[in-house]
């Protein structure tokens, strides 16, 4: 029986994750029908080029400076077809379209400039697949208390993972979560081996090809530290539950053990067409578009513990989970002003993490278990604040 196409909105299509989308649904004709788009503007060439190519009615810019350029980019892409697609601009464009809603909207943002369309896209009642893990670490309970039961859709690799090995099965039978780790490209240097690594040395990663913020949080191991959080609160698995392993292969995307001493994981090539298909189709599985693992070839998978001591984002992270609910918030915020300072190469590789330790320090943390977004926004501001007055003086 044919299937219905499902509507998406997609927010940062110019992105890694947005791009990778749209190569799924190409390679899907029929099942599902773009409706909107949304990017910062930094490619509005772009922009206007996916909107042209997948017919959509509505493109959404942050910078409100580019709105007229994405116009005369659409009218050179569509002619007089440019007149039919709306276009909105400025800090809330990517709520506003998340808001407006689809079947499925796929948050693929950087950042926990995310959050607002996290929240629009679950008011609106649309599936969230959701790749923007900052939203919900540092939404916490907020954007948990949104979600109706099942409306979030893991795309990160390895709750994407986590999710499909729990298909099924009933959550007290489990016992533990394994997050596997690539170890990024520092993997097996000593601290002192990684204080003065480039950003270009951080930007090699050793197994994926992403944008470059989550691939500096790969080689800080923050990405890990976001991880956990991010587990712990899809999955509701205690943070001691979660353990991390390192597999440099990156074909083992994460595990589930269960209480019988059973543990399921999922396998497949580093391909995040594999999971972003599956969140666009959840509970469903498209048919192939990212290669299987081929078992005609030799191949070892190996696993190893994680280095606490060089690579101490994990273990802030399980901190930061413990402290308040404020504390992932600032975890993630004071990472984002680092990590932005050492691409503008401001700061070493060390200080990113160094810095996150010490504006969560300083940081006194919510009383109540459960936050307004006013709070959150207000923690961020303080801690990106209070990040920027640190790296400064590095
Ligand atoms: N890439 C990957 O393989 C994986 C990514 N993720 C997560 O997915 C998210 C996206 O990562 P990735 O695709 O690599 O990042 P990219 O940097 O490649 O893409 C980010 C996208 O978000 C857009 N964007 C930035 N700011 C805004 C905004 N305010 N409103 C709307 N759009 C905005 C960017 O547009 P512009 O360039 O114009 O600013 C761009 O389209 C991150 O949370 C990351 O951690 C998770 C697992 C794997
Ligand atoms: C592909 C994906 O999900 C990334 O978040 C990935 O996990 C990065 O790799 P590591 O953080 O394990 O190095
Ligand atoms: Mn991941």
């Amino acid at each position: 029986m044919p299937h219905a196409a499902r509507t998406l909105t997609l927010l940062g299509s110019t992105g890694s994750i947005g791009t990778q989308a749209l190569d799924v649904v190409d390679a899907h004709p029929g099942r599902f029908v773009v409706e909107a788009l949304s990017a910062g503007g930094s490619d509005v060439d772009a922009l206007a080029a996916q909107a042209a190519r997948y017919g959509v009615r509505a493109v959404a810019v942050a910078d409100a400076g580019r709105a007229d350029a994405l116009r005369e980019a659409l009218r050179g892409a569509m002619g007089p077809g440019a007149a039919e697609v709306e276009v909105l601009a400025g800090p809330q464009a990517a709520a506003e379209v998340a808001g407006r809603g689809s079947d499925v909207v796929l948050n693929g943002i950087t950042g926990s400039v995310g959050l607002r369309p996290t929240l629009a896209a679950l008011a609106a009642g649309s599936t969230l697949a959701l790749a923007n893990k900052e939203s919900l670490v540092v939404g916490g309970a907020l954007v948990k208390a949104a979600a109706a039961p099942g409306q979030i859709v893991p795309v990160d690799s390895e709750h994407s993972a986590i999710a499909q090995a729990l298909r099924g099965g009933a959550r007290e039978e489990v016992r533990r979560i394994v997050l596997t780790a690539s170890g990024g490209p520092f993997r097996g240097r000593t601290r002192d081996e990684i204080r003065t690594v480039t950003a270009d040395q951080a930007l090699a990663h050793p197994t994926w090809a992403m944008g470059p913020v989550v691939t500096v949080n790969s080689a800080s191991l923050m990405n890990k530290g976001l991880e956990l959080i991010e587990a712990h609160l899809l999955f509701d698995v205690p943070t001691d539950d979660i353990t991390v392993v390192v597999h440099p292969q990156s074909v083992v995307h994460s595990m589930v053990e269960f209480r019988d001493g059973s543990t399921i994981a999922q396998a497949s090539p580093p391909d995040m067409r594999l999971p972003i298909a599956l969140g666009l189709s959840w509970p469903e599985r498209l048919d192939v578009v990212s290669p299987p693992c081929d078992w005609t070839q030799a191949a070892s998978w190996t696993f190893e513990p994680l280095d606490e001591h060089t690579f101490p984002a994990v273990g802030l992270a399980r901190a930061a989970a413990a402290a308040s609910a404020t504390h992932p918030a600032v975890y993630n915020a004071a990472n984002e002003q680092g990590v932005a300072a050492f691409l503008d190469g401001r700061i070493g590789f060390l200080d990113i993490v160094g810095t996150v330790e010490r504006v969560l320090g300083e940081h006194e943390g919510a009383a109540a278990a459960d936050v307004t977004l006013q709070d959150v926004e207000e923690t961020e501001a303080w801690a990106r604040a209070r990040a920027d007055e640190l790296l400064a003086r590095r």
